[in-house]
This record gives C-alpha cells, sequence and structure tokens, in this order.
C-alpha cells in the first residue's frame, strides 16, 4: 500500500482532492473521514494538515504527499519535490505601509510577522539582513496595524487581503509557490509513487492541452502541420475527398483560439476542439 498525505483543509484540501479523482483515486465522502483505504488502487489516503504533510513525508511515515511548495521550503523536512501539479499558485511576499520599507534591506533592525517563519529567517540570512521574526497563526496582515510587527511576510494570491489592510509589497518575490507532489529526500523511485506520478502528470497534462481537428486542403498540409506540429507528430488521415485531409493534433489550451483564427486563415475547416479526460504521454 502506498500512503498518501492528502491536505484536509485550507486553499489546497478541495483542488488536490479533485486531481486525485481525476487519477482515478477514491476519494473521502465526508470531512470527518481522516483516512481512505483505496485497495483497488493499492493506496491509503492520510488526510492531514497541509503544513504538517512535509514533516510525516520527511519522516517516513508516509510515502509521499501533496503540500504547497512554501510548505515544503519552511518546513524544512528531508522531503523533495517530486512535481508541480498546476494549482493552489502564489507568491510569498514582504509587505509595509506604503512609504516606510521599500526594499528588503530595509527590514534590518525592524519586527517582520509571518506565519512562515523558516522561509522568512532563511530569506533574511541570504540577503544579510538582520531582524525580529515574530511567528503567528495566520491574518498576519493585521499584524502591522495592531503594532505587532513593521513588515510582513505572507502568501499573496489576488493581493486583496494587503490592499485591505491599506499594504503594499516591496522587493521581489521570495518564492513562487503552487501545489507539489512531494517524496522523502534519497527514496528511490518506488514503483507506486511513480504510478501516482504518472496518473498525476495525466492530469495535468490533460487539463493544460486540448485535441484539436481539422479538415485542410491537402496541398496545405505541411503548412497546417506548422501551425499544429503537436507532441510528437500530428496525425494526419485520407479523407474520402482526395483533395482534403483530416489533421488531429494536441493543443496548449491557452492558445487554441489564435491556433484556430490561423488555420481558418489558411484554408482549413470543420475545426473541433475536445477537451482531454486524461492520458499517458
Ligand atoms: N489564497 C491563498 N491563501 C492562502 N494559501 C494559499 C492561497 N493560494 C494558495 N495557497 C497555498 O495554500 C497553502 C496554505 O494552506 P493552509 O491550509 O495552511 O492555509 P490556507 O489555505 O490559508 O487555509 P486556512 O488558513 O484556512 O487553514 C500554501 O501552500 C499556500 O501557498
Ligand atoms: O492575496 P489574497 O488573494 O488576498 O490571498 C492571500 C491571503 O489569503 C490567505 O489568508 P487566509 O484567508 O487563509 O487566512 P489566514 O491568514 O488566517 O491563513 C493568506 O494567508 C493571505 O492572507
Ligand atoms: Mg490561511
Amino acid at each position: 500500500m502506498l500512503r498518501i498525505a492528502v491536505p484536509n483543509k485550507g486553499s489546497l484540501a478541495e483542488p488536490a482532492a479533485e486531481m486525485l479523482r481525476e487519477a482515478g483515486y477514491r476519494t473521502r465522502r465526508d470531512s470527518k473521514e481522516l483516512v481512505v483505504n483505496d485497495e483497488a488502487n493499492g493506496v491509503e489516503l492520510f488526510y492531514l494538515r497541509p503544513r504538517d504533510i512535509a514533516v510525516y513525508v520527511g519522516s517516513g511515515t508516509v510515502d509521499c504527499g501533496i503540500t504547497g511548495r512554501d510548505l515544503l521550503l519552511d518546513s524544512g523536512s528531508a522531503a523533495t519535490e517530486a512535481m508541480a501539479l498546476g494549482f493552489g499558485s502564489s507568491t510569498f511576499r514582504y509587505a509595509g505601509r506604503p512609504g516606510t520599507v521599500s526594499a528588503v534591506a530595509d527590514i534590518a533592525g525592524r519586527r517582520v510577522a509571518t506565519s512562515y517563519q523558516g522561509l522568512v529567517e532563511k530569506h533574511l540570512a541570504e540577503h544579510g539582513v538582520q531582524a525580529e521574526v515574530v511567528r503567528l497563526d495566520g491574518a498576519v496582515e493585521t499584524a502591522i496595524t495592531l503594532g505587532v510587527a513593521d513588515v510582513i511576510a505572507d502568501v499573496v494570491e489576488t493581493g486583496a487581503t494587503l490592499r485591505s489592510q491599506g499594504l503594499e509589497v516591496f522587493g521581489d518575490p521570495i518564492l513562487r509557490s503552487e501545489a507539489v507532489l512531494i517524496r522523502r529526500d534519497g527514496s528511490h523511485e518506488d514503483s507506486g509513487i511513480e504510478v501516482l506520478r504518472r496518473r498525476m502528470l495525466g492530469v495535468v497534462t490533460a487539463r493544460h492541452y486540448v485535441m484539436l481537428d481539422y479538415d485542410v486542403p491537402a496541398s496545405l498540409v505541411d503548412e497546417a502541420c506548422g501551425i499544429t506540429p503537436g507532441l510528437e507528430s500530428p496525425t494526419v488521415s485520407n479523407l474520402q475527398n482526395p483533395d482534403w485531409k483530416a489533421v488531429r493534433a494536441m493543443v496548449p489550451r491557452s492558445v487554441t483560439n489564435r491556433v484556430m483564427d490561423e488555420l481558418w486563415e489558411l484554408g482549413a475547416r470543420a475545426i473541433l476542439v475536445t477537451d482531454i479526460a486524461a492520458c499517458r504521454l
């Protein structure tokens, strides 16, 4: 049985469960379930706090887990990123009152509030800045208003929380984070983890690409394939009318409409886009 740690709460919980479901695993039906045994797939899911997941994985009590890159690095656990999962994206940044602090060097001698003490202490040390780190559990943005800190370091997604407290980010992002699959440092390419990783990669890829089908005059096939080169190579099939060919290729979802416009201009017709439900590449 492969033991997988899964976020039980917070921003990562629902999208992580969704990804596991799409990858064919059984997930919990109610939020009070703490362990799910999915015998058919040879896995056991342990629902744990996202912050604790790297600790469990690092200690070897579970084989792998899903958590945030920021939480992994903050924990200092003996765990390592096996793959990025493409959801739960955020940046980790310093912020303060406008006009007070504008660069990392200005933090020297001040108080920094954060829930990510390990990450912040390491970043300050790397920049040769000495400051007091005030460890808080959450709602860090309020620390300046309440006079507990001069600067904060926190997760920023839309920036709405910062704005609501009249704060502004400064300096470069400390980190760009997203949900990641993690395994213990130096753990061998265990076949169970490899199957999980391939399945997750299948979901990430299926989300990232669409399948494009179109018909194009035979004389324009090469030009059309230049527009849609696919991953290995596009599929070109005959049509009953010998003057036309059918082409099928995977296209990144983000450029689908631009590619369709180009194909149409070239003379392609019957251009169809289909979602990919799952894949192994
Ligand atoms: N808007 C967001 N707010 C907080 N964390 C986010 C956000 N978007 C992504 N994340 C990621 O979620 C992880 C934090 O999860 P965690 O469950 O500790 O906090 P949370 O989502 O703020 O939930 P809560 O504070 O309600 O427990 C981090 O990896 C963080 O980068
Ligand atoms: O940039 P935004 O889109 O506003 O999102 C970022 C905010 O969301 C999270 O807080 P959460 O609501 O989880 O509260 P917490 O501080 O108690 O964790 C995070 O800690 C930031 O405060
Ligand atoms: Mg939070």
